[in-house]
């Protein structure tokens, strides 16, 4: 599908798996990251009695899903903001979907930065009316905290050279400039390995930026509370880092009995068309009746 209205496009990931995972009944559920409403259009279309809240912080997304789901009318509501802030009032949910970090529309609109295959501002936000953004941190954090930043959310072995580098170099107008300054201080036998140099930094400044740990653990400790009595909680993510927090809270979690004891990946085939889907886990629980 592609939205007339926006262009936005994300073929959604691990879709029988996320439907099983599920449990489809008729009744209500929650696509805390509804995107492009890949997931959420399965959803509908897999049960006629089922209707979706759907919840996104960009707002281009969320115009994106309007469009896309538009055939469904009143069976879906919208809310635009960060699901860590979301109130469910008297509502409970026979299912939650999480579907986690940026989208590929994300990487499809280079002026928001994600991307350092083409010159835009180091933005990275994905709720725009928020303040902090890449630039803020690349050319105004110190190099102790640029390099563990690197470090603990990109997980890149060469964290304090870059950060030395972005420091010696700054300010930063661009991606591509961050970009090549990155490639340019690491070895050649870096710059010629599987993924560009720029990788794993560019990860660790797009998590900070929407500060993804944090809210994913607000998510995690909110949701059981929000399912009725054996509705499911079911989050894809798409790093270690995410998965080992996505994993601990559900055996952590009073409310909670895990379904999925290894994490769901995607089959040969979908990843071989959906390379997005190559990363992806997806971990189930249920809540106690
Ligand atoms: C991977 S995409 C979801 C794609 C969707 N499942 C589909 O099939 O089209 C993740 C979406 O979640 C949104 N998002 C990420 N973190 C969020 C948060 N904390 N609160 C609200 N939305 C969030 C992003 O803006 C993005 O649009």
């Amino acid at each position: 599908m592609t939205s007339a209205s926006t262009g936005m496009y994300h073929v959604p990931v691990l879709p029988k798996e996320t439907l099983a995972a599920l449990a489809l009944k008729p009744g209500l559920y929650l696509d805390a990251t509804v995107g492009g409403g890949g997931h959420s259009r399965l959803l509908l279309e897999a049960e006629p009695a089922l209707q979706v809240t759907a919840i996104d912080q960009d707002a281009v997304a969320i115009a994106s899903a309007q469009a896309r789901l538009a055939s469904f009318g009143e069976r879906v509501k919208f809310w635009r903001g960060n699901f860590a802030e979301f109130d469910p009032g008297s509502h409970r949910f026979d299912g939650i979907l999480a579907d986690l970090g940026v989208s590929s529309a994300h990487f499809d609109q280079p002026q928001r930065g994600f991307s350092f295959r083409h010159p835009a501002p180091l933005d990275m936000r994905m709720d725009q009316r928020q303040s902090l953004t890449a630039a803020e941190i690349v050319n105004y954090w110190n190099e102790v905290d640029l390099a563990n930043l690197i470090y603990t959310l990109g997980e890149e072995r060469l964290s304090r050279r870059i950060a030395r580098q972005m420091v010696a170099q700054r300010p930063f107008q661009t991606t591509t400039d961050l970009a090549a300054a990155i490639a340019g201080c690491v070895p050649a036998s870096y710059r010629h390995g599987r993924i560009h140099p720029a990788t794993r930094t560019f990860q660790a400044l797009r998590i900070a930026v929407n500060r993804e740990l944090d809210v994913l653990d607000t998510l995690l400790q909110e949701a059981p509370h929000w399912l009725k009595p054996k509705g499911r909680l079911v989050i894809i993510s798409f790093h270690s880092l995410e998965d080992r927090r996505v994993k601990h809270a559900f055996r952590a979690s009073p409310l909670l009995t895990v379904i999925s004891k290894k994490p769901i990946v995607a089959q040969p085939e979908e990843v071989n068309t959906n390379p997005r889907s190559r990363s992806a886990k997806l971990r189930v629980a249920e809540r106690l009746p």
